[in-house]
């Protein structure tokens, strides 16, 4: 069995340390496409100060994860205090010995102080956050359109134009259109100034080619698209040349047909393959053939950790009618436990008894409606002290629109 020592864990904050992270998780991942070192001195681009921890043994740098601040919009609108974690690595040589725990354990307890109510993060395997609080709070879903089939029908509305922008001066544009027209869909999230450092610095290193669409007046531009063609070896003979849609931030019904019709009118194209779009994208409805569009996967999205359950209790809203009580757990932050009531007019703690006892991974799961209570309690994931509960706990929690953050780091 490997020896367990703790280890010594702190901020990392030369820019030598930060190159070190960046090149531990890189080989911790494996398998991550080539990336270019950025330029000396610029570091501090991508990465938020005071945000990167390291993990170190016999005084070797052997486990990294930072994170960047942001909000994050809960069901009703409200936008809270957010991290977004990331660049998670423990070397190879080191797993299984407890350095990620004593970093996780670190990270959210520091998010904790900075008055941060939930963080996220991307999972590369579904085995590893569970154990920390993390819940699974959205699903994406990635699509394939076959453009010959694709026909809108007639009754779509009309959009206003669109037009295309080239990089790099691309990238300004996008930004403000991003920050001015989040929409208030449960799981979104803002996008930070290093997480569009670091999208411009990958893209402006790559020859491939790629584009950029906006709609909108110039000025009053409201959505906008990134796509990239693949197998391009073969572009000119192909039967199913492809266009990958990287980025297609539509957050108005006029943006969505506008980019769409857009995307629909390029020669040469037989797919579009949508990346990521939320669990009740409309596309399959705006078609003559709803087929023209099928599944290639649904994933999980955000692992969501709840790092303030007062606040963000009382921060989201809730539908229906009815009261129910819930009792939490939480092994990390105990600060998190006890039993709150929860109706359409809000919630808070209460002395009273509990109807549910959850813990705060599987709240998690069903804070921003990408779940049900029925579906916990199935699964024996809620522990049910009052017959009806779950269907209350149902109304209260449901949302109109699925969660979806739009936004990979
Ligand atoms: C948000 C992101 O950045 S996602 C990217 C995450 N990084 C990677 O996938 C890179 C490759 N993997 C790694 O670097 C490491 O294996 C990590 C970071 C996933 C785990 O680091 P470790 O230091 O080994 O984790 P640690 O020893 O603290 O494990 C804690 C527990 O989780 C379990 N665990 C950790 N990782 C895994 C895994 N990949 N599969 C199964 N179990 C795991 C451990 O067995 C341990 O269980 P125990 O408490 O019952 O003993």
């Amino acid at each position: 069995m490997t020896e367990r020592t703790e280890p010594e864990i702190r901020i990392l904050d030369t820019e030598a340390e930060l190159r070190e992270a960046s090149a531990l998780f890189r080989t911790a991942m494996v398998g991550l496409p080539a990336w270019p070192e950025v330029p000396d001195g610029t570091v501090d681009r991508y990465l938020e100060s005071g945000r990167t921890w390291g993990a170190f043994l016999d005084g070797r740098l052997v486990g990294t994860v930072d994170a960047t601040s942001g909000r994050l919009v809960l069901p009703g609108g409200a936008r809270v205090p957010h991290a977004a974690v990331t660049h998670i690595g423990v070397l190879p040589t080191h797993t299984r010995r407890g350095v990620l725990s004593g970093l996780v354990r670190r990270q959210l307890r520091d998010a904790r102080d900075r008055s941060e109510v939930v963080s996220t993060l991307r999972a590369s395997e579904a085995v590893i956050y569970g154990r920390f609080g993390y819940g699974v709070a959205s699903h994406s879903v990635a699509l394939d359109v076959e453009t010959r089939r694709a026909t809108l029908r007639p009754d779509v509305p009309d959009s206003g134009p669109v037009r295309l922008l080239t990089y790099p001066d691309a990238w300004d544009v996008l930004a403000a259109i991003h920050s001015r027209h989040l929409p208030d869909r449960p799981g979104m999230i803002d996008r930070s100034e290093y997480w569009w450092n670091s999208r411009r610095w990958r893209a402006d290193s790559l020859t491939d080619p790629m584009y950029v669409a906006v709609h909108g007046e110039p000025g009053e531009e409201n959505g906008f698209v990134r796509y990239h063609p693949i197998d391009t070896q073969a572009w000119f003979t192909s039967r199913d040349r492809t266009v990958v849609v990287d980025d297609f931030f539509a957050p108005t019904p006029d943006a969505y047909v506008g980019l769409l019709r857009f995307l629909l009118g390029l020669d040469l194209v037989d797919c579009l393959r949508f990346v990521a779009t939320p669990t009740d994208d409309p596309l399959p409805l705006l078609f003559h053939d709803a087929r023209a569009v099928q599944v290639r996967s649904v994933s999980d999205e955000t692992w969501l950790r709840i790092l303030d359950l007062d606040r963000v209790l009382s921060a989201r809203a809730y539908r229906g009618a009815g009261t129910v009580t819930l009792a939490t757990t939480d092994r990390l932050l105990p600060e998190n436990e006890g039993t709150f009531v929860i109706s359409p007019s809000g919630a808070g703690r209460t002395s009273g008894s509990a109807d549910l006892t959850v813990d705060v991974a599987d709240l998690a799961a069903v804070l921003l409606g990408g779940t049900t209570w029925r579906r916990l309690a199935a699964a024996g994931r809620v522990r049910v002290h009052r017959s009806g509960a779950v269907d209350v706990a149902d109304m209260l929690f449901a949302w109109p629109c699925a969660p979806f953050a739009g936004t990979s780091f």
